[in-house]
């Protein structure tokens, strides 16, 4: 499939920081839109309906994996999460830069759909380091963050199917990083439409 915007996915280990340097990217880029996943897992603290996540049940969550209604989904940590069609697919069609925050099996899912999809990795600077910011994040028991470490070490695995790796060590840095990606896949694909348009134009083609 073909859609007129440009499509990133950021994935990482959980803890690694995708969510912070998404957020501050959104901030910082009015062009560019998040897509809101569905998932079975319950809230964390501070989590609203439709702000971070559409929490659902697993039976809700199956009737829409079984209408067709996700471009991806998988299942991570012991939890079912999926990008839904309605979620983006308007947007992509308007032509809006889109960014998913998913994992690996779902960002190779996209890259199946979407080639044009630039997937992006995020790496943190060491496994001790991803075990602090978990813990300081202060949001997961103890479970929850054995289970996040042990596919912590499965996912890095992964990085290498990725167009692009950041090491999320000094924060700024990082974000500095994921904008200098927006920004050239942008410049690339208008580059890649103008020349388009001028073998049409030279061939005298509408
Ligand atoms: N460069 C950084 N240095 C130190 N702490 C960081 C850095 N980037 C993010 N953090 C902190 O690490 C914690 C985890 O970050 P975040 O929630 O963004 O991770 P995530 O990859 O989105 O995790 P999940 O997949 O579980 O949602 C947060 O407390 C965040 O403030
Ligand atoms: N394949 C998908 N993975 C997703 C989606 N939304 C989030 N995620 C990933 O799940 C883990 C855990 O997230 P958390 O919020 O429980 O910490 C993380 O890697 C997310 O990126 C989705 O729609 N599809």
């Amino acid at each position: 499939m073909e859609y007129p915007g440009n499509l990133f996915v950021v994935a990482a280990p959980s803890g690694a920081g995708k969510s912070s340097l998404v957020k501050s990217l959104l901030e910082l880029d009015s062009h560019l839109v998040v897509s809101i996943s569905h998932t079975t897992r319950p809230p964390r603290g501070q989590e609203h309906d439709g702000r971070e996540y559409w929490f659902v049940s697993e039976p809700e969550f199956r009737a829409m994996t079984e209408r067709g209604d996700f471009f991806e989904w998988a299942e991570v940590h012991g939890n079912l999460y999926g990008t839904s069609r309605a979620a983006i697919e308007s947007r992509m069609a308007a032509g809006e830069d889109v960014i998913l925050e998913i994992d690996w099996q779902g960002a190779l899912q996209i890259k199946q759909l979407f080639p044009h999809a630039v997937l992006i990795f995020i790496l943190p600077p060491s496994f001790e380091e991803l075990l602090q910011r978990l813990h300081r994040r202060g949001e997961d028991g103890a479970d929850v963050i054995e289970t996040r470490m042990a596919n912590a070490r499965l996912e890095v695995a992964q990085a290498r199917h990725f167009d692009f790796v950041i090491i999320n060590a000094l924060f700024e840095t990082a974000l500095f990083d994921l904008k200098a990606i927006v920004h050239a896949q942008r410049l690339k694909y208008a580059a890649q439409r103008r020349s388009r348009r001028a073998v049409f134009d030279a061939l005298n083609l509408s």
